[in-house]
């Protein structure tokens, strides 16, 4: 298990809600929660940034995070990201916001506490571009976007 700090910003998180943590010894995702004050309903198309409760810094540059929808809400119900993914830098130090998209057809109601995304742990490699005239030739060479047909 890897240490990341975290502040806690809302006082429900801990007690009424839970921390964010994994679900079973296999989960790859940490929960989060929604910290709303009252139900929010996202009508179709809406998209609302719902508070954690909490800040984090990863602080390796070496790791990130990054926000997946849950595959419940996403596919049940169209709550997804409205940024698709949410990539948390190691070096933020903020509230952890998550974009919640209604992509469905039917209005969806959010409870105060509920369980919207998951955050997972990723390993990063930094890259720092080296400008060449050349590339050693490799056999994909320059082909792309389905070159290599459909069976
Ligand atoms: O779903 C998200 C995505 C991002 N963030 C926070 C953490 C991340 O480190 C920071 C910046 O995110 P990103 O680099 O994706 O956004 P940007 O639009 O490029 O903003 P910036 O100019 O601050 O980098 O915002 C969230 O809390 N939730
Ligand atoms: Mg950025």
């Amino acid at each position: 298990m890897r240490r990341v700090e975290i502040k806690v910003l809302d006082a429900r998180l801990g007690r009424e809600f839970a921390l964010p943590q994994h679900a079973t010894d296999g989960a790859a995702g940490l929960d989060l929660r929604a910290c709303l004050d009252a139900p929010l309903t996202l009508l179709p198309g809406q998209t609302e940034l719902i508070r954690t409760g909490f800040a984090m810094h990863i602080a390796d540059p070496g790791l990130a995070a990054v926000l997946l929808p849950r595959s419940g809400l996403g596919h049940k119900h169209g709550i997804v990201l409205g940024n698709l993914v949410g990539l948390i830098d190691s070096d933020y130090q903020g509230e952890v916001m998550v974009s919640c998209w209604n992509r469905g057809a039917a209005p969806f109601t959010i409870e105060p506490g509920e369980r919207i995304a998951q955050l997972v742990l990723v390993p990063v490699v930094r890259a720092e571009f080296a400008v060449v005239e050349s590339f050693t030739p490799s056999a994909r060479g320059a082909g792309g976007f389905g070159h290599t047909g459909r069976d």
